[in-house]
């Protein structure tokens, strides 16, 4: 029986541990063949509650993938769409994709792309994937190290959210996700910020996952192909990202990139002091949220020039000019502000003499 959902574009987004709304959602729509796209390690821990949740359903075929980052690329795409075909998907079959946001972004931009686009649905495994990346219709992989830079908007047929899922996270993956529950209160409700940031990610509740979810989808319904709006979504992503690439090629173990963000919000949020009108008081509170949770990310002004040359692919840039979402207080935030690199650089020595 659904508890709870919201409407988003086109789509529900279900609240439900018992997963009966996509019991009910399999039964209703008759597909051809249904494919369920997992991680190694949500096929461990999730297919078995999905199955468990579904008795007698059977009639699927599983397609696993390595986890992590560095798997969400071409490569692993073409391996999906090669078993897709080996599987005989056709126009009307399902993907199902559990997992977290490499799982729902890869999968979402698999199932987009096969013969121009097949039904899929979001079934969301981390903290992170649930009050961010399986709503709002952003698919994509990563090439080169550069984020997300190949991709689709393609809206899922649904999303089903279920938190006993979280269960079996880690205590790292949980607090990579909390970093985009704390953006959402930054970007767009103070009160949320207040009410989350001194929490420790393992207390969070249902509640503080669905309001995280409706900040996410209320902004994603008014701006679903980030004409405007949708870009304050990216607040601490430009620099974000550019950290995230950055470690992914260079660090033993990679930054995750609930934590990159964390760095980039703390670089942004001085750029937004600088320049966009962010009080004193504003930039100390959401330095000491950030660094009470995440750990400290130490670099060089060696890597300067490959942060900049990545964030020169940054999506909400301008011919040769950077673009930000910037906090203007604790709660609202602009777009399109183009920040200069000697700016961006002082906001990264910014941040290095603060953890250094
Ligand atoms: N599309 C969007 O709007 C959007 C929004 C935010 C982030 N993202 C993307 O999401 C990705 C990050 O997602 P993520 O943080 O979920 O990472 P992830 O998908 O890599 O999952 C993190 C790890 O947890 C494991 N895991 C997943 N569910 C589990 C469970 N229930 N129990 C135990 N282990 C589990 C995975 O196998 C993986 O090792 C990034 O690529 C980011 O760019 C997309
Ligand atoms: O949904 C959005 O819009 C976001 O920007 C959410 C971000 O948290 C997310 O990391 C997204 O994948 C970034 O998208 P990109 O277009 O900057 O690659
Ligand atoms: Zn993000």
């Amino acid at each position: 029986m659904n508890q709870y959902s919201i409407p988003s574009t086109g789509y529900d987004v279900f609240f439900d541990d018992t997963l009966a709304e996509l019991g009910a959602f399999i039964r209703t729509n008759r597909y051809t063949k249904i494919l369920i796209l997992t991680d190694r390690n949500t096929a461990i821990h999730c297919l078995p509650v999905f199955q468990s949740a579904m008795p007698g359903f059977e009639g699927y075929d599983v397609i696993e993938v390595d986890p992590g980052e560095e798997n969400k690329n071409i490569d692993f795409c073409v391996g999906i769409w090669k078993m897709m075909l080996d599987f005989g998907a056709d126009r009307q079959s399902l993907m199902i994709n559990l997992g977290g946001g490499v799982v729902t972004d890869m999968g979402g931009f698999a199932a987009s792309t096969f013969k121009r686009g097949i039904d899929f649905v979001q079934v969301p495994t981390t903290l992170l994937s649930q009050v961010d990346a399986s709503v709002g219709g952003k698919t994509g992989i990563d090439m080169d190290n550069v984020k997300n830079i190949i991709g689709t908007f393609a809206q899922p047929k649904a999303v089903f959210i279920a938190a006993k899922f979280l269960e079996t996270l880690d205590n790292r993956q949980l607090v990579s996700g909390f970093a985009e529950v704390i953006k959402h209160g930054l970007i767009a409700d103070e009160a949320f910020y207040e009410k989350v940031k001194g929490l420790d990610a393992v207390a969070l509740s249902l509640e503080h996952i669905k309001h995280s979810v409706v900040i996410k989808n209320d902004v994603v319904t008014q701006d679903p192909f980030e004409k405007g709006l949708r870009k304050i979504l990216n607040f601490g992503h430009t620099i974000g990202h550019a950290i995230e690439g950055y470690s992914l090629a260079n660090d033993s173990k990679p930054l995750l990139h609930g934590e990159a963000i964390a760095v980039g919000m703390i670089c942004e949020a001085y750029l937004a002091h600088r320049i966009n009108g962010l009080d004193d008081d504003a930039l100390a509170d959401i330095i000491r949220t950030f660094r009470m949770h995440f750990p400290d990310y130490q670099y060089g002004q060696e890597i300067y020039a490959q942060l900049i040359a990545l964030m020169k692919n940054d999506k909400k840039n301008t011919g040769h000019h950077i673009g930000f979402a910037l906090l203007n207080k604790i709660g609202a935030c602009d777009i399109d502000v183009f920040v200069e690199e000697g700016l961006i650089k002082e906001s990264l020595d910014f941040y290095r003499e603060l953890v250094g």
